[in-house]
């Protein structure tokens, strides 16, 4: 591949997914960071083909759309299954983790105060889908498909980890959710990153609720 370049707010967002797939894919990209006064001039949202970020550049080809970055990524690093059935599952998986992530989005920068308890509430019936994942594929002790990590996999693992800040429990019902986000956590790579400053310091979201 060529030079990777992420450009996104400092903000985890819709960047962070895509991060950790690279962090622990050993890749090395480029932190282009914009900052609200900057895109406020407008000249960059002009470029973005939908005006909006993420926006990852491999060389010369740009693209935008965090899950066809994703996408993209997991087909140059072997990390879209297997086979056809596979990748059609990891598709399901990570349109399942698009739908909450809206939900999500919605609750953060649209009703955070007044739908925060509802939203906590319906939480773990949300999250029983991904739950039910693990336990029809080899008992849970591994990943959302197959015998080997996929795109999907940080993508669920970026959206568990910003619930479990939203709501500390969130995973007291869904044991293999919590086993999940345990052993992803601790692969050397991926520990590396989250254990870096970059990561520390980091907003969750653009308007500094969590
Ligand atoms: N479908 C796109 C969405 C990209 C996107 O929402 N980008 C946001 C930043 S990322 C993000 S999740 N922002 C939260 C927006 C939101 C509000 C309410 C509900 C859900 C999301 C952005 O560029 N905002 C600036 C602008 O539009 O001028 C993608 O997946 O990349």
């Amino acid at each position: 591949p060529g030079e990777y370049t992420l450009t996104y707010f400092p903000v985890r967002g819709r960047g962070e997914a895509i991060r950790m797939l690279l962090a622990d894919q050993g890749q090395e990209w480029i932190e282009d960071v914009v900052n609200g006064e900057i895109w406020q001039k407008g000249d960059l949202k002009q470029l973005c083909v939908f005006g909006q970020l993420p926006r990852f550049q491999d060389g010369n080809f740009i693209l935008h759309q965090s899950n066809a970055i994703l996408r993209h990524l997991a087909r140059n690093h072997g990390l879209y299954g297997q086979d056809a059935k596979e990748a059609a599952l990891l598709d399901m998986v990570n349109d399942g983790v698009e739908d909450l992530r809206l939900k999500y989005g919605h609750l953060i920068y649209q009703n955070y105060e007044s739908g925060k308890a509802a939203y906590i509430e319906a939480l773990p019936a949300e999250l029983r889908p991904f739950e039910k994942l693990l336990a029809q594929n080899d008992g849970g002790k591994g990943f959302i498909v197959g015998k080997q990590i996929a795109f999907a996999d940080y993508n669920l693992l970026d959206l568990l980890h910003v619930h479990l800040v939203l709501a500390p429990n969130c995973l007291a019902s869904l044991p293999l959710l919590a086993g999940y986000v345990q052993r992803l956590n601790a692969r050397p790579l991926l520990k590396d990153f989250l254990e870096s400053d970059a990561r520390k310091k980091r907003f969750i979201n653009g308007n500094g609720k969590q």
